[in-house]
Parts: structure tokens; C-alpha cells; sequence
């Protein structure tokens, strides 16, 4: 072979081994690249470790049961996903009805807005985020709204990623981000003037601790607004194959247990909030918002083998592998709960602080 076949055979190699990685690979708003994935907090050599206990925790559902292990195997499950998610879905953790004609990113932020204006705050005003995830529904909100915005989550690298995230978007003076858990939040009572959690109450193990916790932080006559994932009424506990799905998700998202939406706004009154407007908001006329999943599978296949040459190579950690393949299997059973109307990621409810009575 002369040099300039060899030369131009190393070049179209690099060329496409830059494309396959950082072209095919790249994240959708540019928040990772698949040769940046790490497990979070956790040191490289230990990230198959913590796949594995995560998988044990399922092995021994009574540990599940016992609440106050809940949350450490939660922080656990955000340091194994949060880049691949910034990654393959981008820097919302959610779900949104598709809406013909716009793009998966405009769909998400139109479904972020709604919560912020379904709470009527006003510029200026502080509002809670609990479970925020990387800061993706925050920013937008902060944007729209002119409020302050406090955002609460369990995990520390996600600190670390919304913080560098708001800074980027030249946002940081509007949000702020606290390493905390929401049962026991680090917050004065009565100091939000809004509060809102975006598919993430469902890591509680009881959804009465998170919601007395959010009750408490309110100023009395103010909102919080929670899209919860839940069952719904065509779910039935002895059909075997909805049994399957159900657990398939769980145990994709760290969830101890889904709920019934007929659940959701009984314990909301019970920690003393009115309720003020209850929605599925998946229910037609909505588009399905499981057709961002099906559309997906040939770019999840293509990121697998990306993932695998990755770790192969050692530049991904071991067991990345892995947690790819789980998330891989989640998908299908997120898109069997949609497909069959079991399972809803989007249970919205708005609900209200009463005023403080005169006698009290
Ligand atoms: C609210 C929660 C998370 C919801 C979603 C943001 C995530 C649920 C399943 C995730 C994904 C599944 C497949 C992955 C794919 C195999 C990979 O190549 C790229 C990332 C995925 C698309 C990933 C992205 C995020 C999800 C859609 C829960 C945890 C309460
Ligand atoms: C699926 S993510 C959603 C994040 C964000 N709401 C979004 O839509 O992008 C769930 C979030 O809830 C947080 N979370 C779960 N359990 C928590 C707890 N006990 N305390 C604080 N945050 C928690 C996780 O750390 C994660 O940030």
C-alpha cells in the first residue's frame, strides 16, 4: 500500500470513528457526549458494584419497603443514568404529549410552562422545584415565569451538572440548587410562594411524606402543581401481563411502588391541601408521549454498540454496559404501559394551601 492509500484509509477511519462517536453519539442539546458518560458521584472502578447492589435491592423487595433505605438507593440509581439520560434524552428528565409539528424540545418546554402558569406565580416570586433533576425543567420555567426558582434533589452530581447547566445559560442568578431530600427538605415553613415536582414524587415511598413536607414549605393560599406517575383505572392487578409491565417499570426507575391515581388526591387532602383541578393529561386529545420511546429504538441499538465499544476500550466505565441494556429493557415496558393504557407518567394535580382562617 503507497502512503497517500494509507493516508487516506487512516483518515476515513478517523473520520468515521469521529462521526459514529461524537456525530451519531452527541447529546441532544449538548449537555454530554457518549465519551464523557461516568456513573455520577461514583469512582469508575466502582460503578458495577453499585449496578449490581441496585439490582439487589429488587431481590429483597422488603428492603424497598423499609423507607428510609429508599432514598440512598435512589441516589444510587441517578449517579448510574443521569449522563446517559443527558445524553440519549437531553436535560429534562420527563416525559410530554408529542404535538404534531413541533420537536421533542419545544413539546417538552410547552409542558414545563403549563405547570408554572397552572400555579399563577408572578416575576420576582420563589418557587420550589422537588426532584429537579439536571435543572432542564427549571431553566425553562425560570425563563417563562421571571420567578426564582429553588430546585431540591437527592443527588449530588445533579448539583453539580444543573449548577454548570444555569451558569451556561446565564440563568443562575433565578435558580438555585440544594443537595437535600425532599421527606425532610432544609427549607424554613411557609417560604415558597409555589411549588412544583415533575415526575419525580414517585421515588417517595409514601407520597403523604413528600406532600406534608411541600404543605409545610407553602405560604399559606399559594399552589404546588405535581404531574405524578401512576396506574390507571384500565390497570388490573391480576392480569398477568400488567403485572409484568408494572414491575418492568419500577424496577427500570427506581420506584417503590407505583400508585393508583385514584390514591394521589386522597393523600393530598389528608396533609390538609384542596384540591384544586386533577388531569391525566396523557388522556387523548393528547398525543401519545410514548411515541419519543418507539421512535428511538434504532438510536438506542446504535448507542448499545457505541456504549460497548466505549467500555471495551475503557474510556466508559464498567458496567455501563449494563445500566445501558436496563434502561434499553425500561423503555419497552414504559412503551407497553403506554401502548395499553395502564400506566401514566403525567397524573396532574393542582393543588391549593387554604388561607390561614381568621380564629387561627
Ligand atoms: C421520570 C423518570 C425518567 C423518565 C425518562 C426521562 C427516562 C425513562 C427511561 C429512559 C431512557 C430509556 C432508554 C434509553 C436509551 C436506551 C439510551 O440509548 C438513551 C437514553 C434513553 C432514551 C433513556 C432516557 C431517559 C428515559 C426516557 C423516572 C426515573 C421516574
Ligand atoms: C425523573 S427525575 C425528574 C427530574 C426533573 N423534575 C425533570 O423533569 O427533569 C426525578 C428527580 O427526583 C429526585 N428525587 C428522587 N427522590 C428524591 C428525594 N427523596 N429527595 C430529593 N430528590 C429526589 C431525583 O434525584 C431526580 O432529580
Amino acid at each position: 500500500m503507497d502512503s497517500l492509500t494509507l493516508a487516506c484509509t487512516v483518515s476515513l477511519l478517523a473520520g468515521g470513528l469521529y462521526w459514529f462517536v461524537c456525530v451519531l453519539g452527541s447529546a441532544e442539546q449538548k449537555g454530554k457526549h457518549a465519551v464523557q458518560l461516568s456513573g455520577g458521584s461514583i469512582q469508575r472502578e466502582n460503578v458495577q458494584d453499585n449496578y449490581n447492589q441496585y439490582w439487589s435491592f429488587f431481590r429483597r423487595p422488603k428492603e424497598i419497603e423499609k423507607a428510609e433505605k429508599v432514598p440512598d438507593f435512589v441516589d444510587t440509581f441517578y449517579n448510574l443514568v443521569t449522563d446517559i439520560y443527558e445524553w440519549g434524552w437531553g436535560q429534562s428528565f420527563h416525559f410530554s404529549p408529542a404535538i404534531p409539528g413541533k420537536s421533542n424540545l419545544e413539546s417538552t418546554r410547552i409542558h414545563e410552562e403549563m405547570a408554572v402558569d397552572l400555579i399563577g406565580v408572578k416575576p420576582g416570586q420563589k418557587i420550589l422545584d422537588a426532584g429537579c433533576g439536571v435543572g432542564g425543567p427549571m431553566r425553562a420555567i425560570a425563563a417563562h415565569s421571571g420567578c426564582n426558582v429553588v430546585g431540591i434533589t437527592i443527588n449530588e452530581y445533579q448539583v453539580s451538572r444543573a449548577n454548570a447547566h444555569n451558569k451556561k445559560a446565564g440563568l443562575d442568578k433565578l435558580c438555585d440548587v440544594v443537595c437535600g431530600n425532599f421527606l425532610e427538605m432544609p427549607f424554613e415553613d411557609e417560604s415558597f410562594d409555589g411549588a412544583y415536582s415533575i415526575e419525580a414524587t414517585c421515588h417517595a415511598p409514601k407520597l403523604e411524606d413528600v406532600y406534608s413536607e411541600i404543605f409545610r414549605v407553602l405560604k399559606p393560599g399559594s399552589m404546588y402543581v405535581s404531574y405524578e406517575w401512576v396506574t390507571t383505572e384500565l390497570y388490573r392487578g391480576e392480569d398477568p401481563e400488567h403485572v409484568e409491565i408494572i414491575q418492568g417499570i419500577e424496577r427500570g426507575d427506581a420506584l417503590p411502588g407505583l400508585r393508583n391515581y385514584s390514591d394521589i388526591a386522597e393523600v393530598a387532602k389528608k396533609v390538609g391541601f384542596e384540591v384544586v383541578k386533577e388531569k391525566d393529561l396523557a388522556k387523548p386529545p393528547s398525543q401519545p408521549w410514548w411515541s419519543r420511546l418507539k421512535m428511538g429504538r434504532i438510536a438506542y441499538w446504535r448507542n448499545h454498540i457505541l456504549v460497548m465499544v466505549l467500555e471495551t476500550l475503557g474510556v466508559a466505565p464498567k458496567g455501563t454496559v449494563d445500566v445501558h441494556e436496563m434502561l434499553f429493557k425500561t423503555a419497552d415496558y414504559l412503551t407497553r404501559g403506554g401502548d395499553t393504557g395502564i400506566f401514566s407518567p403525567m397524573h396532574m394535580i393542582l393543588l391549593k394551601k387554604p388561607e390561614k382562617s381568621q380564629e387561627s
